[in-house]
């Protein structure tokens, strides 16, 4: 299978990733449609060719176009969902009671596990929309970086292999390059696991440890991304790719980390709720902090970095005290 210059592709979130997305697939497609929820913003897409208060600093080309209207997948070769994940099973549902022809295929980019049910994006699309085929894009990406078109790599995967090779070449450019993976599973747990880490990062940043702190954190995060992440279905070798290290890397080192920005604000002394107000963007490791230790005590897997995050979040403990915890469990060997 391929995609083909005259077709069109949809993509539901015009966010900031959103938008960057839909600027690689422009390169592909004859026309991308950004799905918002606000008219204002559709009528700057088509009028101005901005979207300011989420990229502010690019020009849209002339084939992204911005609508409110679930029904315009239903011309659409491609359909990508890039909404926050508290918001994908109720889009998945709304596409769903369009009709869209089951042929169309479906790609996750978002990263989260559902709170409540702890399901994966691709797993909820599944279950609403069980006859697309399904793939998922991951890896580490800042909307600002690859929208400015500064060198990036991804990973899209699926278990239908055909479509992760025809995806693979409409998620590449001349700044942009995706790997291919069948590995589900590992790809959408590094991306949800990795922003609580993030969160872990700025805390450590706020409550002013060093750079020692933080590469350590991020060395015991990947061996704790990789416990849980292999006893939810993900392969090991996964979490050593670009959807697992390679996002753990550059959301705990870069300043445009959104969860990054949450822990570095708590650790400063900021509340949940101001540094959230503040954001004005999905900042994913907040709710995914607690499916996330809730999916760790389930499978009984040992979490102290995401457990400390959990604590901070949710039960008022005092940043620096529950990561300052952390050192002093009890001593054991570096590899179980
Ligand atoms: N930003 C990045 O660099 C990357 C983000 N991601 C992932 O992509 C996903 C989206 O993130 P991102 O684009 O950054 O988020 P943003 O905060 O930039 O944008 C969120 C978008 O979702 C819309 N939205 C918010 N709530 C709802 C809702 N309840 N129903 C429908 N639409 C809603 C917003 O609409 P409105 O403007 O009307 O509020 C906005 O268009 C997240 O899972 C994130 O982890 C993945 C890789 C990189
Ligand atoms: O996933 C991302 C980059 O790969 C975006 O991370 P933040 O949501 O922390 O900004």
């Amino acid at each position: 299978m391929q995609f083909e210059k005259s077709q069109n592709a949809v993509v539901f979130g015009a966010g900031s990733w959103g938008t960057a997305l839909a600027m690689v697939l422009a390169e592909h497609f004859n026309k991308v449609t950004l799905v918002g929820r606000c008219e204002d913003q559709c009528a700057e897409i088509n009028g101005l060719h901005t979207n300011a208060n989420y990229l502010p600093l690019v020009t849209l080309p002339d084939n992204i176009v911005g609508s409110t209207d679930y029904s315009d997948a239903l011309d659409a070769s491609l359909i990508l969902f890039v909404l926050p994940t508290s918001a994908t099973r109720e889009a998945a549902q709304e596409l769903a009671d369009t009709g869209i022809p089951s042929s169309i295929p479906i790609v996750s980019c978002s990263k989260g596990i559902e709170r409540g049910t702890g399901s994966r994006m691709s797993e909820i699309i599944e279950e609403l929309l069980p006859e697309n085929p399904i793939a998922v894009h991951s890896g580490p990406t800042h909307a600002e970086e690859v929208s400015a078109h500064l060198a990036s790599c991804a990973v899209v995967g699926s278990t239908h292999l055909a479509l992760a090779a025809a995806l693979q070449q409409v998620f590449t450019t001349s700044y942009f390059r995706t790997y291919t993976s069948d590995d589900v599973a590992g790809i959408e747990l590094g991306g949800a696991l990795k922003n609580v880490f993030a969160i872990a990062a700025g805390i450590i940043s706020g409550i002013g440890l060093g750079d020692n702190a933080i590469a350590a954190m991020v060395t015991r995060g990947l061996a704790e991304m990789t416990r849980l992440g292999i006893a939810l279905g993900g392969r090991p070798e996964t979490f050593t790719g670009l959807s697992g290290v390679g996002d753990l890397m550059v959301t705990c080192y870069s300043p445009h980390s959104r969860n990054n920005r949450v822990g570095l604000a708590l650790g400063s002394g900021e509340t949940l709720e101001e540094v959230t107000a503040r954001l004005g963007m999905v900042a994913e490791g907040v709710p995914n902090t607690q499916s996330i230790y809730e999916a760790a005590r389930k499978h009984d897997i040992e979490t102290p970095i995401i457990d400390a995050v959990y604590q901070v979040l949710y039960q008022e403990k005092p940043a620096k005290e529950a990561l300052g915890e952390l050192l002093t469990r009890d001593l054991k060997p570096e590899v179980d």
